[in-house]
């Protein structure tokens, strides 16, 4: 019998047990079973590709956001709540096997949510399908690290290690180094600040260390020798991460208030659908999306439809928004210059 009909015979009993005091171990062993078989068919076989099946969903809508925590968070119950997809949800661990998304609509835009199997430390090394959700992750414009509020702070500071270490900073900006490798000319090191955790010295043996003995290097900020590692190393990925305790009714009210003081933080209550509208306000500031209102000459604007862009987005991007060809029929180029500054 394979793993998936030892699972779905499991559910089946369970399903036809009943629940009372007498068969309260037994489904207690079901269960303990049921979970057992589901971590082992999370954990990677030998000879499959990294990539597991249904991981694979298409980008939509206007961005992307990726739901990810230990197992049995609530992450399966948030995005049955917030958007019109159903994903089981359930009282054991590993629940969901794959990837689930759904969609949020809001402020006229369409964000996809994405709900992921559970990741549990180790998860960057590949236990469980870790490397697969931590990789759906990459590709996310903000990920919601969703937490059990009753579980305090340890969920939270390993699941940064397992990102950490595959190259995701949460919340942190790209350093501001200027970075160049050369043929030729040595290395060329100066900076516009001062400098109180880099030197000349240790920027050198950094780069002797990843075989660069030629490089230009501008330092525009304070840098640590961490951050300046990153610049070297390149494929970094810098992620919005906003921290989301669930269960917040399982809680003291010491303890909530606590937690929402935290930064980048959201306390909630999935079961008892508290503060969902502020998570909501919080994640589009995230996703910092910008909204472009058009409207006819002598009209007024039409705010129930906008044209939605990401950050950093150019007068070219929204040309090509109205229509393919709009861009290249413009005397002069459409300026690439980003929209913040008027928008
Ligand atoms: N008390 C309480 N329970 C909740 C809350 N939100 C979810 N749950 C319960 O937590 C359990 C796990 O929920 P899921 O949504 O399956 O969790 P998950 O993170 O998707 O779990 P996996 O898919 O196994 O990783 C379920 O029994 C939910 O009913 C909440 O706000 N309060
Ligand atoms: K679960
Ligand atoms: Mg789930």
């Amino acid at each position: 019998m394979g793993i998936l009909e030892k699972i779905s015979e499991i559910e089946k009993e369970i399903a036809r047990t009943q629940k009372n005091k007498a068969t309260e171990y037994h489904l207690g062993l079901l269960k303990a079973k049921l979970a057992k078989y589901r971590a082992q068919l999370l954990e990677p076989s030998k000879s499959a590709s990294s990539k597991g099946e249904g991981f694979d969903v298409m980008k939509s809508g206007d961005a992307r956001v990726a739901l990810i925590g230990f197992p049995s968070v609530g992450k399966s119950t948030f995005l049955s709540l917030m958007t019109s997809t159903a994903s089981e949800a359930a009282s054991y661990e590993f629940t969901t096997l794959t990837c689930i998304p759904g969609v949020i609509e809001y402020k006229g835009a369409n964000i996809q949510l994405l709900d992921l199997p559970g990741i549990i430390e180790g998860a960057a090394q590949g236990k469980g399908r870790g490397r697969q959700v931590i990789a759906v992750a990459r590709t996310a414009d903000v990920v919601i690290m969703m937490l059990d509020a009753t579980k305090g702070e340890v969920q939270r500071s390993l699941l940064e290690k397992e990102l950490e270490s595959v190259g995701i900073r949460l919340n942190k900006h790209k350093p501001n180094i200027y970075f160049k490798p050369k043929k030729g000319g040595g290395i060329s090191f100066n900076s516009t600040v001062t400098l109180t955790q880099c030197s000349e010295k240790l920027v050198q043996l950094i780069l002797h260390e990843y075989k660069i003995f030629n490089a230009e290097v501008l330092f525009r900020e304070d840098c640590s020798p961490d951050e300046f590692i990153d610049v070297i190393v390149g494929n970094r990925v810098y992620m919005p991460c906003l921290y989301v305790y669930n269960k917040i009714d399982q809680i003291s009210m010491e303890e909530v208030d606590r937690l929402a003081r935290k930064p980048n933080s959201v306390v909630i209550s999935c079961g008892m659908k508290l503060n969902l509208d502020y998570l909501l306000e919080m994640l589009w500031e995230y996703l910092a999306l910008t909204c472009i209102y058009t409207k006819k000459r002598g009209q007024r604007p039409d705010f129930t439809d906008a044209i939605i862009l990401r950050k950093g987005a150019s007068v070219e991007h929204v040309c090509h928004r109205i229509h393919r060809s709009l861009a290249s029929q413009f005397k002069a180029p459409a300026p690439s210059t980003a929209l913040s500054g008027w928008a």
